[in-house]
């Protein structure tokens, strides 16, 4: 009998080949799931093989997303991989979404790489729509981020903004020419990071002045490193999510980085909530109480609901949606300031109408000044922090914009798209925070915060430390670009929208702000 032998190379090109076949039919099958042949989708764009639309996967994601929506309309159909993804780029798409069909859209679909990083998909902004996420969304919208809470926080935040301009007045003091170059990244996402350490779990006690560079304490830096570990792994736009091939094989090692960062963190919040046991025993003064007090001392009435595993989820949580989109909004502000320095010169004087120059601007100032609202509107029109929301899932099947959206489809909402509509917005790439003054802003949409039931529950917290934050930076200090060249504002991708350059730029502390900042 004649034996039929085969060159190895070969061999495993028919098996890769059926295999890809064989992959390629289940994945069809799967994207085909719930749906019926007489839907009528959403346009779409050519599709290859296996790979659905994931060569279209461009970073910075929601630009490529943008361009796509100008060629197939603002309602277009995506696969990626086997997952199925409505995009909608138009207000009246995005209203439709989030009011008539608001509930069907209340999931979220659930990545494996933020199932490894949220507890099997138990966190508040990844859990599905049901009475466990309602109940986590009540305690964090009554207890923890209410507006009468937030107001409870303003002195921890305040004493973190003060920290950070007084590190940058000492840098400005010792500076050639009194003007000092700073990192405003780092800083400023050094400043987020504080704030919510000290709103979470009142670390400061803790804090020490061995490190004259920054003003985080201890627990705040060993966290810093936990989210830089943590927050490359994830995002919309993360091939590793959508193709099995990549998770069987481990290919980038984001199993085991994401595995080892999240027990770290585990361990990290454990700790914080051991500390804190210890300081309070529950008990203290309830206005002046971090969150994990507060929920520690609703564990004493409902520990069956209110566990240590809840805590943590609902702290981590906190952390990972609440510091990068602060950071990130103050970032694009100063930018576009630098390169607005007319602007940057308006809210100057605002300011110093305002508070004055004999005492350091509070949180209570924040809400009359106009000026510096329309600049945080306008940063957050041009450079919402979550360009494409967090991913919804529909639970049901419905109609958007006259298409058929099969239950079960990811929805992808370009909120940086409907900010720049041209319809909507005159001259939408210019920064002109007055259009938010003149009018020409009423009646249009603006939802860096999403809109219904999942839109985000820390706008209080996020506009007060960025309004605190921008307005100090502001009242304190006279900023210059280095080298007087203009702010590179080439856009990042990610969780977030992240400047490609990490901004810097010259700060001189203001004359006439000297006696303030020298008490400080
Ligand atoms: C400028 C700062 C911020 C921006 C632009 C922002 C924006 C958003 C957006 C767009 C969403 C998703 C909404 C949706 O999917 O429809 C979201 C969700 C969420 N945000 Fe924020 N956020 C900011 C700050 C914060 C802060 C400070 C916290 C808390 C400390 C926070 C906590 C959350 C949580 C828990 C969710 C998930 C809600 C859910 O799924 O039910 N965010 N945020």
């Amino acid at each position: 009998m004649q034996v039929l032998t085969m060159d190895p190379a070969a061999y495993i090109a028919i098996l890769s080949l059926v295999l890809l076949f064989l992959l390629h039919r289940l994945l069809g099958l799967a994207s085909r799931n719930g749906m019926n042949k007489s839907m009528r989708l959403p346009p779409s764009p050519p599709a290859i093989p296996f790979l659905g639309h994931l060569h279209l996967v461009k970073t910075p994601f929601h630009a490529a997303l943008a361009r796509l929506a100008a060629r197939h309309g603002p309602v277009f159909y995506m696969r990626m991989g086997s997952r199925r993804a409505v995009v909608v780029s138009s207000p009246n798409a995005a209203r439709e979404c989030f009011t008539e069909h608001d509930v069907a859209f209340a999931n979220r679909p659930l990545f494996p790489s933020q199932k490894l990083a949220s507890s099997g998909g138990n966190s508040l902004s990844m859990a599905s729509y049901g009475p466990y996420w309602r109940n986590l969304r009540r305690v964090a919208a009554v207890q923890l981020l209410s507006a009468h809470r937030v107001a409870c926080m303003s002195p921890a935040i305040s004493a973190e903004v003060r920290a950070m301009v007084r590190r940058m007045n000492r840098a400005a003091a010792v500076a050639p020419g009194g003007a000092a170059r700073v990192q405003l990244k780092r800083r400023l996402f050094e400043v987020s990071l504080s704030v919510l350490m000290e709103t979470i779990a009142q670390t400061k006690t803790s804090r020490t002045e061995a490190n004259a560079d920054t003003d985080m304490s201890p627990e705040a830096q060993a966290f810093k490193q936990i989210v830089d570990d943590i927050v490359p792994q994830l995002g919309t736009a993360n091939l590793w999510d959508y193709l099995p091939v990549l998770r069987w094989l481990d290919v980038f090692g984001v199993i085991n980085k994401l595995v080892a960062a999240v027990s770290r963190r585990d361990v990290f919040l454990r700790r914080l909530i051991d500390a804190e046991r210890r300081r309070e025993g529950g008990g203290g003064d309830n206005e002046k109480k971090s969150m994990i007090a507060v929920l520690l001392s609703l564990q004493k009435s409902e520990p069956e609901f209110y566990t240590d595993t809840m805590i943590k989820s609902l702290c981590a949580n906190m952390f990972g949606a609440g510091t990068e989109t602060t950071s990130t909004t103050t970032e694009w502000a100063m930018a576009l300031l630098l390169n607005h320095p007319e602007k940057l010169k308006k809210a100057q004087a605002e300011i110093d109408a305002a508070v004055g120059t004999w005492s350091l601007i509070t949180p209570d100032d924040v809400p009359r000044l106009g000026y510096l609202q329309s600049i945080i509107n306008e940063t957050l029109r041009l450079y919402p922090a979550a360009p494409l929301l967090l991913p919804h899932e529909s639970s049901a099947d419905c109609k958007v914009g006259g298409y058929d959206v099969p239950r079960g489809t990811m929805l992808l909402v370009n909120v940086y798209a409907i900010h720049r509509d041209p319809a909507a917005w005159e001259d939408p790439a210019e920064f002109r925070p007055e259009r938010f003054e003149d009018g020409e802003a009423e009646g249009r949409l603006l939802m860096p915060f999403g809109m219904g039931r999942r839109k985000c529950p820390g706008e209080t917290l996020a506009l007060r430390t960025v309004g605190l934050v921008l307005g100090t930076l502001i009242q304190c200090f006279d900023w210059d670009r280095v080298d007087g060249a203009v702010v590179d504002m080439t856009e990042s991708s990610g969780l977030t929208i992240p400047m490609a350059v990490p901004l810097e730029a010259m700060c001189r502390p203001r004359a006439a702000m000297r006696h303030v900042l020298e008490e400080l």
